[in-house]
C-alpha cells in the first residue's frame, strides 16, 4: 500500500493523479526536516543531506540514460508538491529490477565493509599486495599465438538467472583447468549474495600458483572497492556503464591507473558504448550479451554494438573488445570474433563441464593451450 506524508494544511495542490484510492495520507508537523518510513512502520527524521546527495546522483545518471538508481538511505525519496511533502512508498524504496537490488545491496555491504576496513588500512594493504599483473598484455599475447579470441574463463558457481551451475565448486581446482586449457586471463566473481563467489576465492586462487592475471567481477558501486580488490591481488576489474555514471568511470578508471588496476568497462547498448567511446584512455571494452535487468541473452548485441562508426572508432583508439556472455559453441565464438572481438568472456558454458579443461577445447573447437 502507498503511504504519503503530507506537510501543509490543504490537499489542494496534489496532483489528482496521486491521490488514489490506494494512498493513505498522514498529516504531519510543519518542521522543516525529512522523515523516512522504517521497516516497522515507525518514522525516522534524516539528515535532508543525504536524500538531495542521492537524488540528484540520480538525477545527474539520468540525464546519462542511467536506469539504476542509488539506494535510497532509509526509504523512498519525498516528493515535493506545492507546500506539501508527500511519499509514494512503493516508488522509491523498492528495486525496479534485479540488477537494482544487486547495486542496492552492494551499497548496503559497502558501506558496512568501509566501517571495518577504513581507506588508510587499504591503502597499506594495497602496497603490500603481489605486483599486478598486465591482463591486457596477457590478452593480446594470447590472441597472437592462437588467432582467436583469447579466454577470460570466469569462476562462477551461481548466478541470479540460472541457480547454482556447478554443486562440486572448486574454486583453485577449476582456476587450474581453465589455464591448462588454455584461458589467458582469469575471471574470479566476489559476490556472495547473488553468485556465491568472494573474496576468498580470489585470493585463494591468487595464491595458489595460478599465473594468468584475474579480474575481480564485482558490482563496483563504490572507488573503495578498487583498494579492496587489488588488496586482494585482483589485478583487473569490472566497471559496469550501466550502473555508474561518466564522471564516476572517469576518476575510477583513474585510481585503477594509480594502483595498477586495469578496468573492463561493460556496456550493452549504443547509448552505453557512446558514452564510454567519450572518455579517454579507456582501453578494454567488454559487451554484455545479457541484458542484466531482464536477463535476456543475444550473442547478437555484439555485433550491433561493434557495427559502423562504433567499429570505426574503437580500431582508431586500439581499443580491445571483450564479448560477454551467452558463449557456447565454436560457432558462437567465430560469429563475436567476426563482429570484431579479441577476447571473450566465458562463464556457464565451462565452468558447468566435468572437466573445465574439455570444456575449454570444446568451446573453441579445437585444442588451444598449446597453440
Ligand atoms: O549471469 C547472470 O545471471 C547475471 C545476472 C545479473 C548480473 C550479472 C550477471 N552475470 C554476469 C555476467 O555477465 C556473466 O557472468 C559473464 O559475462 C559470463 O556469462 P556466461 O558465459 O553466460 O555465464
Amino acid at each position: 500500500m502507498e503511504t504519503f506524508f503530507l506537510r501543509g494544511s490543504s490537499l489542494s495542490s496534489i496532483p489528482s493523479s496521486s491521490l488514489n484510492h490506494r494512498s493513505t495520507f498522514r498529516p504531519i508537523n510543519r518542521r522543516p526536516c525529512l522523515r523516512a518510513q522504517q521497516s516497522d512502520g515507525s518514522a525516522t527524521d534524516i539528515p535532508p543531506g543525504e536524500f538531495k546527495v542521492r537524488n540528484s546522483q540520480d538525477e545527474i545518471a539520468a540525464t546519462q540514460g542511467i536506469r539504476i538508481r542509488r539506494r535510497p538511505p532509509t526509504g523512498p525519496p519525498l516528493h515535493y508538491v506545492g507546500p506539501f511533502e508527500f511519499r509514494l512508498q512503493n516508488e522509491g524504496n523498492t528495486p525496479r529490477n534485479i540488477l537494482e537490488e544487486i547495486v542496492w545491496n552492494k551499497d548496503t555491504e559497502v558501506a558496512q565493509m568501509r566501517g571495518k576496513k577504513p581507506l588508510y588500512t587499504l591503502k597499506k594493504a594495497v602496497d603490500m599486495a603481489p605486483p599486478p599483473r598486465d591482463f591486457i598484455a596477457a590478452l593480446k599475447a594470447s590472441y597472437l599465438r592462437t588467432g582467436m579470441p583469447a579466454l577470460i574463463a570466469e569462476v562462477k558457481k551461481a548466478s541470479p538467472s540460472r541457480g547454482v551451475l556447478r554443486e562440486d565448486f572448486d574454486p583453485v581446482e577449476i582456476a587450474k583447468a581453465y589455464e591448462k586449457g588454455g584461458a589467458a586471463c582469469l575471471s574470479v566473481l566476489t559476490d556472495a549474495k547473488y553468485f556465491q563467489g568472494s573474496f576468498e576465492n580470489l585470493e585463494a586462487i591468487r595464491n595458489a600458483g595460478v599465473t594468468c592475471p584475474i579480474l575481480c567481477k564485482e558490482f563496483i558501486v563504490d572507488a573503495w572497492q578498487l583498494y579492496y580488490a587489488r588488496a586482494k591481488g585482483a589485478d583487473a576489474v569490472l566497471l559496469i556503464a550501466a550502473i555508474l555514471p561518466d564522471l564516476d568511470i572517469k576518476y575510477m578508471t583513474k585510481i585503477c591507473k594509480l594502483i595498477g588496476l586495469t578496468p573492463l568497462v561493460e556496456v550493452h547498448d549504443e547509448n552505453e558504448m557512446d558514452r564510454i567511446l567519450e572518455i579517454d584512455g579507456i582501453q578494454l571494452i567488454g559487451i554484455n550479451n545479457r541484458n542484466l535487468e531482464t536477463f535476456e541473452v543475444d550473442i547478437s548485441n555484439t555485433k550491433k554494438l561493434l557495427e559502423g562508426e562504433r567499429g570505426e572508432k574503437i580500431k582508431q583508439k586500439d581499443i580491445i573488445v571483450v564479448g560477454e556472455s551467452g558463449l557456447f559453441t565454436p560457432a558462437d565464438v567465430a560469429y563475436v570474433q567476426e563482429a570484431g572481438v579479441k577476447a571473450i568472456l566465458v562463464g556457464e558454458s565451462i565452468v558447468k563441464q566435468k572437466d573445465p579443461t574439455i570444456g575449454i577445447a570444446e568451446l573453441f573447437g579445437k585444442d588451444i593451450s598449446a597453440a
